[in-house]
């Protein structure tokens, strides 16, 4: 696993030179990492994003999303979004594939969306069932059949019943990947472990199960999965990814211990609205200069934040 993770790098850096390389599900493994957006005065805050980059592009890590949900994708610009793509991608030059949460319940503007940021230095698409309109499952087909063809980028479906309010059944993800080769992973926050158990069991030969679910990571690549996309991460990158790693190469009692270590304090994170105590413990660290939040997220009350002080560990780069 760590030997692929070095060669998808200089894939990608051959990519960035020219030659075009395809995200398959092999890439969409390990740990990924949706960063924050961080904020400064109201403002997309740029060297707090170069501090970002800085801290995590070599912590084993195999990508990043940008404008997911801990990226607070739904109080971005469409400018403010190209603004991060760029600048992140720019500081990164090739090192990681970098991954966009584009998401919406009108699929029209979702498609027109894609094309726009297909202009961008983007790797592939994490793209959120629709929200609030709660259609069916024809309906979900339909709307992930759209984005599919709108791109030749990966796409890497993401099925959150809690925030959409529609569940994104096994049956129409595995009958949508095989209708398109550029639907390479699944980004599995259902909630139902059963439902998450079929889908690595039936699912794993032909796409990358990625959970979403932070408390749910050893037990995903435990059985079978491909990683996860963790917000938690930010906090002690390199012990997230060493659990991946050992129990990739079958070391699991030197994986359960590493994950003993992280998952006492990983609900803190989500205690308060992701990623209200994120940032605020990032902030703390000094790997970004604030803990801003955009509304309705609010900040985080004082409780949280002596939680955040007195029980998620120290970032022992800073
Ligand atoms: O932004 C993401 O991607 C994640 N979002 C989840 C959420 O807040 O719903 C949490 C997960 O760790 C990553």
């Amino acid at each position: 696993m760590v030997g692929q993770t070095t060669s998808i790098t200089r894939d990608l850096i051959a990519s960035r030179q020219g030659v075009c390389v395809t995200i398959t599900k092999q890439h969409v493994s390990g740990v990924i990492l949706p960063l924050v957006t961080p904020f400064s005065d109201g403002k997309v805050d740029e060297k707090s994003l170069t501090q970002l980059v800085a801290r995590y592009r070599a912590t084993g890590i195999t990508g990043v999303v940008l404008a997911g949900t801990t990226g607070e994708s739904p109080v971005l610009s469409g400018s403010e979004v190209q603004l991060v793509v760029e600048h992140v991608a720019g500081e990164l030059d090739g090192a990681l594939p970098v991954y966009l949460g584009v998401s919406g319940n009108d699929t029209r503007s979702v498609a027109a969306d894609i094309a726009s940021y297909d202009k961008l230095s983007v790797d592939g698409y994490l793209v959120a069932a629709p929200y609030y309109n709660r259609p069916s499952q024809a309906g979900l087909s339909a709307h992930f059949d759209a984005v599919a063809r709108q791109t030749d980028r990966a796409v890497i479906v993401y099925n959150i019943p809690y925030r959409t309010g529609v569940n994104l059944e096994n049956s129409t993800l595995l009958a949508l990947a095989e209708r398109h080769s550029n639907v390479v992973g699944v980004k599995d926050s259902s909630g139902d472990i059963k439902q998450s158990m079929e889908l690595i069991r039936e699912g794993s030969e032909r796409l990358a199960v990625m959970t979403g679910e932070d408390h749910l990571f050893f037990a995903c690549v435990a059985l079978g999965g491909a990683g996860g996309i963790l917000a938690s991460a930010h906090v002690l990158p390199e012990r997230f990814v060493k659990v991946y790693r050992d129990l990739a190469d079958g070391r699991r009692e030197d994986a359960l211990s590493a994950w003993n270590q992280l998952s006492p304090w990983i609900p803190l994170l989500f205690n308060e609205p992701n990623p209200v105590p994120l940032k605020a413990w990032l902030a703390e660290q000094g790997i970004i200069s604030s803990a801003e939040c955009r509304l309705p997220l609010a900040p985080a009350t004082p409780g949280l934040l002596a939680a955040v002080r007195e029980r998620l560990p120290r970032d022992p780069a800073h």
